[in-house]
């Protein structure tokens, strides 16, 4: 299809400069067809592949119309995550900068103090996550949404979805103080199952736009599987990145796994084989999960472990291999997940451990991409070589990881949750507390109970050896 020029979709030509400088010279399919309906005012709904540009679709007429009308705050944008939030701001603030544009980041983790600072001084655009920008707005009267132009749902149907964190109270609250009057866009690469709810939130007649392909993933990429018994799995995952690393030498990796303890343990594995390793997940202070991104987008890490908090948004153009270490439960994660490599027309290959139990999670999700996933092939003998080293690795790490507090920090962690939603009394929560306390002092006091019987072992082995015929000889020659 022949693509159409970034100025008959009504773009201005400063905005077009600022697109070259960054290489965009062409209109991808979601840009043409989204960007004029929004110039024209209209409430838009954009389906599109993952990498396929839905940000620029969006930030693009969002700093046409400003530049027309500036005043602040014009423009606000909810993203699940905190790293996609910082990385939308820098579009904004990279294609903005001729404007001068005031950006303000609103998310966990981050001074609180300094945001309300800054959300007072009427910025531009605001770039939030949901329960952040929803306790500011309970907590303080020194800014106001009631004039936004724009809001903006970025990954809208992960917004509307009650997964492990649940957005939709805090909707409520930010939809609450915003004006009816207003553009509503909403983004995703899977937004099909939430569309109704979605209509709900974009109330006037959105203009909705589908890529119209056979396939839900991109055909740049290439999709493999490995059948593989639970226990082999991590020596796979070593015996992978081996011939990754040693095959190429410019690759980033992204390996995905369910849990952060998991997350954890494989970061700690891996760097025990020497591999580039560093991680993302929830239970990381949110500084420290900045400053991992930053080195992994750096490639001073080749190698990211991440949670899915990292499935979603993340543009890093160096990352050519995705693994799943877990078969994603549902297609649409998987979606996600994959679509980390293979970005804007590049190449990219995902690779999915599968166990035996999986194979069901398989169909499903060959069933909603319409593709077939591929094996991958493997030289058994060699994974079967540093099986046992691995495994032994795996279970020292586990081992290390149980004497620090990271089990306690987890307990901590739900608890603050819970008081945060409200789920839990104060009480309920310091009772939960307390056994999480209670369970890591029984952690710990079992393994001194396991040194002492070793220590009692060696003694008895000690004393034999003095009680020992060769020693009592020796002694009575005195
Ligand atoms: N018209 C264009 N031509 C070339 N590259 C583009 C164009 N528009 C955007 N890009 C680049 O494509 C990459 C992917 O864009 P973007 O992150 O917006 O994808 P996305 O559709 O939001 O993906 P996801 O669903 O994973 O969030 C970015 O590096 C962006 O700079």
């Amino acid at each position: 299809m022949k693509m159409s020029e970034f100025s008959s979709l009504g773009l201005s030509d400063w905005l077009i400069k600022q697109c070259k400088q960054l290489g965009i010279s062409k209109p991808t399919p979601v840009q043409e067809n989204c960007m004029p309906a929004i110039l024209q005012g209209r409430d838009c709904m954009g389906c599109a592949k993952t990498g396929s540009g839905k940000t620029a679709a969006f930030v693009l007429p969002v700093l046409q119309k400003l530049s027309e009308d500036p005043y602040g705050i014009f423009c606000l944008v909810l993203t699940p995550t905190r790293e996609l939030a910082y990385q939308i701001a820098e579009q904004f603030r990279v294609l903005g900068k001729p404007l001068g544009l005031r950006d303000c980041i609103v998310v966990g983790g981050m001074d609180m103090v300094a945001q309300a600072l800054e959300l007072s001084n009427q910025p531009h655009v605001v770039v939030a996550t949901p329960g952040r920008l929803a306790d500011h707005i309970r907590g303080s009267k020194t800014f106001s949404l009631s004039r936004i132009q724009f809001l903006i749902l970025d990954e809208a149907d992960r917004l509307l979805e009650q997964g492990c964190t649940d957005f939709t109270k805090d909707l409520e609250v930010i939809l609450g103080v915003l004006p009816a009057k207003r553009q509503t866009l909403l983004f995703s690469a899977t937004l099909t199952d939430t569309l109704q709810e979605l209509k709900n939130i974009a109330m006037n007649k959105p203009f909705f736009w589908e890529s119209k392909s056979e396939t839900r993933t991109v055909e740049e990429l290439d999709q493999r599987y490995i059948l593989t018994p639970e226990k082999v799995k991590d020596a796979y995952l070593v015996h992978l990145i081996q011939t990754f690393t040693d095959e190429h030498h410019d690759w980033s990796i992204i390996i995905f796994t369910n849990t952060c303890k998991n997350c954890q343990i494989l970061t700690m594995m891996l760097r025990e084989f020497n591999f580039p390793t560093i991680s993302l997940h929830s239970m990381m202070k949110q500084k420290q999960r900045f400053a991992n991104l930053a080195k992994f987008k750096a490639s001073v890490y080749k190698i990211l472990i991440a949670t899915d908090v990292a499935a979603r948004g993340l543009d890093i153009p160096t990352v050519q291999v995705v693994i799943n270490h877990n078969t994603p439960g549902l297609p649409k994660t998987y979606i996600h997940r994959v679509g980390r490599t293979a970005r804007a027309g590049r190449n990219g290959v995902s690779i999915t451990l599968v166990t035996q139990y999986d194979i069901h999670l398989v169909h499903s999700i060959e069933e909603q991409i319409q593709t077939k996933l591929k094996e991958y092939p493997v030289v058994e003998k060699e994974v079967h070589k540093i099986l046992t080293q691995v495994n032994v690795t795996r279970r020292e790490c586990e081992i290390k990881l149980e004497s620090t507090d990271f089990d306690e920090k987890k307990e901590i962690n739900k608890r603050k949750q819970m008081i945060l939603e409200g789920k839990a009394s104060y009480f309920l929560a310091e009772y939960i507390h307390v056994s999480a306390s209670i369970s890591f002092i029984l952690i710990k006091l079992t393994s001194y109970i396991q040194l002492f019987h070793k220590m009692a072992g060696f003694i008895s082995i000690f004393s034999d050896f003095i009680l020992s015929d060769k020693c009592f000889s020796y002694e009575l020659q005195f």
